[in-house]
């Protein structure tokens, strides 16, 4: 078989090399004259896939090593009898990360207490479910807006997004793109729900950029300024607006679910996905392939606190103002030097650094701080007493 893969997946010669030949080539840039030959299709979310791509050509099993499908064309594929998979959940904890990282930074650079904060979760699934978890092990107070769910399982245990917005001290969105059906997420936060926001309340997006109404937030943000925004995604990626970019106080270039952890974890899922699509033995392990991580250690005195100790490991572990920063700086050069900013936010994420998820960094502690080993848990931190 003849496999072409977005050359962003990692080990994708090691988990398919025995499949078949492998071409891997931009996301961005692939045509269907360039897949003509390709029985399997691995993607990213940059790609895409639709009658335009895939008319013509031999591609029998399309696979995006991504959590949002909103890129594909499922009823083309269906009505091809093309197979499908996605990566549900891959880097979902990757995601909590990158939220618990800005709500930590938050709270230490403002002088709030998270457990003071109701925090407001939009579409509680994998990315949004898991969230709601480890907030709620922190004694943090959440609220949850999932309709679908609300639907399926009883209204018990979900708000309106009205009241959810009325109430929330902090919104996290982590709803998929959906543009038509009872429940579409397309400018969800609209103009009017943008301007009724409370002042302060802080707004964090990973979910899609299209979830909220660019113009209108820029409106808000211009006119009153009076919110604190968090944006990983963003309408019109990569060609980002550039102004709306210079108004949020934390950007980054759609990575939240970008630790190594995340997008390995998506690998192995669609080769899984295409050894059972095509009846072949699963040969391949991401343990085989991708040993443990050295475990890195901190430790801290007897006199540190609990919230120093949490603040350190966040800090060792992902500072999400490294990211916010190297966006900036890649806009303001390419602004400089004409070049393109689109481009400069899809090699940010072509060359994202290793990010290593929590449970990676085993935190050595003295048997007297067992309350802090157990907070540093809950945020997802490996610890060690003795
Ligand atoms: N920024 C990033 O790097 C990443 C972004 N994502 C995005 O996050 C989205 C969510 O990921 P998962 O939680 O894994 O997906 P999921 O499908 O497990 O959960 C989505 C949840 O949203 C709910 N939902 C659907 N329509 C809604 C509406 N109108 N209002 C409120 N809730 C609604 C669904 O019922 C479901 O519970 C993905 O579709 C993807 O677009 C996912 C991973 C990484
Ligand atoms: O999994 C998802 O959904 C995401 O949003 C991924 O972070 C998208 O990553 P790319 O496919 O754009 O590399």
């Amino acid at each position: 078989m003849h496999i072409i893969a977005d050359e962003n997946i990692p080990l994708v010669q090691e988990f398919f090399s025995e499949l078949g030949s492998i071409e891997t080539l931009p996301g961005r840039e692939m045509t269907s004259e360039q897949i003509k030959q390709a029985d399997i299709l691995l993607v990213r979310s940059i790609t895409e896939v639709n009658a335009k791509l895939l008319e013509g050509t031999q591609v029998r099993f399309v696979a995006t090593a991504t959590i949002g499908c909103d890129h594909i064309d499922q009823e083309y594929l269906k009505s091809k009898e093309i197979g499908f998979a996605n990566a549900p959940g891959c880097n979902a904890n990757s995601v909590v990360e990158y939220v618990l990282s800005v709500l930590t930074l938050l709270a230490d650079q403002e002088g709030f207490q998270l457990q003071d904060k109701t925090i407001g979760i939009i579409g509680a699934g994998n990315v949004g479910g898991l969230l709601q978890q480890r907030l709620e092990s922190l004694g943090i107070n959440v609220l949850v807006n999932d309709p679908p769910r609300a639907e399926r399982e009883g209204a018990e245990g979900f708000v309106t997004l009205d009241e959810l917005l009325a109430q929330a001290d902090v919104i996290s969105m982590h709803t998929p793109l959906i543009r038509t059906g009872e429940h579409p997420t397309l400018h969800l936060l609209n103009q009017t729900r943008i301007e009724a926001l409370k002042p302060e309340t802080i707004l964090i997006n990973t979910g899609r950029g299209a979830a909220i109404d660019t113009a209108a937030l820029k409106e808000r943000l211009q006119v009153k300024n009076d919110l604190f925004t968090v944006l990983d995604v963003w309408e019109s990626e990569p060609n980002i607006d550039h102004e709306l970019l210079e108004l949020v106080d934390i950007a980054t270039p759609h990575i939240a679910g970008y630790s190594l952890d995340g997008k390995l974890g998506g690998t192995e899922m669609v080769y899984l996905a295409v050894c059972d699509y095509f009846g072949l033995p699963v040969r391949k392990k991401l343990g085989q392939l991708m040993p443990e991580p050295p475990l890195r250690k901190l430790s801290y005195s007897s006199r540190a606190d609990q919230w120093y100790a949490i603040l350190t490991a966040v800090r060792a572990c992902y500072d999400v103002r490294n990211d916010d920063m190297a966006l900036r700086r890649a806009f303001s050069r390419a602004a400089r030097n004409g070049q393109s900013t689109g481009e400069a936010f899809d090699l940010l994420r072509r060359n994202y650094p290793v990010r290593r998820e929590f449970d990676t960094l085993k935190i050595q502690l003295k048997t007297s701080q067992k309350k802090i080993a157990a907070q540093l848990e809950k945020y997802g931190f490996g610890t060690k007493l003795g």
